[in-house]
């Protein structure tokens, strides 16, 4: 099959030379996250962008990528090109995905119904998050209105209490979403002096708790209704949206929630993996949730090739934390991952465009990506192994 975005890179640039139209949307990496920082009012500024404690780690996951560079390779047929992968048994336009981001109608009043439809018009897949502005079933209708083929994911905050969690997951899958993406860094929100500052916290504008409000085993657990009493509802997700108490043993319990692939969000260290290949889990996302949780802790893509090589052959790997460019993508494909995860260049393009702007980021990072391989001497993304990198001293 030959990729819908070859040549893509001429059309761009085409449209704007013949008609001397310079694009709205800011086209550079930097200028897109610029604008969008511009933009935003200091709080969800800083909850977007920020990071925790002295924000080592995310600073450590840009640096990873810095480390590694591409050594691309010449004389090489590279006419016809693919970027098309299978992914958890569903066929994918290119190893991309947009990672789950909580709370999306802080940066844009369309939020995640906007990120649903940009996302479908590219092909590419959604991870919707449990602490969503807008209800799954919301997000899920967004994403099939114009593409009904694009496929979605949801990522489940374990809360307190398994007839909630079962609700939420079965809500998922009658609402069409193909995977369970179990996020196991977040049990707590990291120490994030951005918020703290800002005496930010967008739940405490009800903002994020769509799903919950939504959901008949959240509702019957109140006293009044959240119509009635909104504070109480607030402080009620506050209390049972994540539960720490959860172990590898409940793993079991969500297996029989759902028949779903799941997909563990949050894994760095290969014995983890180990373990969580040895349960029986179809997926899992290397990721230290873009340097927001744990700071000092290791950049994302420098764990990656440890987990590869524990548990590749029998899980696949998924990866997270620090993708900025399309050259970013193909270095974490180049070490193993079986696709990547996208999260705030995707808020930056809602920041600046809505809809639109999402749309462009995906397109964007897909003629990116298409153009890397092309230029690196390689055909399709089954192609992109270590060899195509070297590592900086
Ligand atoms: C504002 C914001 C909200 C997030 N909310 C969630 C969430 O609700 N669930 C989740 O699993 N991860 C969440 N994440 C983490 C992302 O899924 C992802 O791991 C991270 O953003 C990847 O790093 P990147 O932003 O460098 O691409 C959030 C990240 C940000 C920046
Ligand atoms: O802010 C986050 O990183 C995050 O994961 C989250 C957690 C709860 C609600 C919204 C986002």
């Amino acid at each position: 099959m030959s990729t819908p975005f070859a040549n893509f890179q001429y059309g761009i640039y085409l449209e704007g030379a013949l008609n001397g139209k310079r694009p709205s949307h800011p086209m550079g990496w930097d200028a897109l996250e610029a604008e969008a920082t511009e933009r935003l009012a200091p709080g969800p500024r800083g909850y977007l962008n920020g990071g925790a404690g002295t924000e080592d780690t995310m600073r450590a996951n840009l640096e990873a990528f810095r480390r590694q560079r591409i050594v691309p390779r010449m004389l090489r047929d590279v006419e016809t090109r693919s970027l098309a992968r299978r992914v958890l048994g569903t066929d994918l336009p290119a190893p991309l995905l947009v990672a789950p981001i909580g709370v999306q109608s802080i940066v844009h009043p369309d939020g995640e119904l906007a990120v649903a439809r940009g996302a479908a018009a590219t092909g590419i897949p959604m991870i919707a998050s449990t602490a969503s502005s807008y209800t799954l079933e919301a997000i899920a209708e967004a994403g099939t209105a114009s593409e009904a083929a694009t496929p979605r994911w949801y990522q489940l905050y374990w809360p307190r209490g398994r007839e909630l969690a079962r609700s939420l997951v079965e809500r998922a899958e009658a609402a069409g979403y193909g995977a369970i993406v179990v996020t196991l860094d977040t049990w707590l929100l990291g120490w994030r002096p951005r918020d703290l500052q800002q005496a930010y916290l967008p739940f405490l504008e009800s903002v994020g708790i769509a799903n919950y409000l939504s959901d008949p085993v959240f509702r019957s657990t109140l006293e009044k209704t959240p119509e009635e009493d909104p504070m109480a509802a607030v402080g009620q997700f506050v209390g049972v949206f994540s539960n720490p108490t959860v172990t590898w043993d409940d793993l079991a319990f969500l297996r029989e929630c759902t028949s779903l692939p799941i997909v563990l969000k949050g894994i760095l260290h290969a014995d983890d993996a180990r373990e969580a290949a040895a349960r029986g889990v179809d997926g899992l996302i290397v990721s230290n949730h873009g340097g927001r949780q744990v700071d000092g802790a290791i950049g994302a893509l420098d764990a990656l090739p440890g987990v590869v090589d524990a548990v590749g052959g029998e899980v696949e790997v998924l990866f997270d934390s620090g993708v900025r460019c399309g050259a970013d993508i193909f270095k974490a494909l180049a070490l193993g991952a079986r696709a990547v995860c996208v999260g705030r260049p995707v808020m930056w393009g809602l920041t600046v465009g809505g809809e639109e702007g999402v749309k462009t980021v995906l397109q964007s990072l897909l003629a990116e990506l298409d153009l890397t391989l092309a230029l690196s001497g390689l055909a399709n993304v089954d192609q992109i192994d270590r060899s195509a990198l070297t590592t900086r001293p």
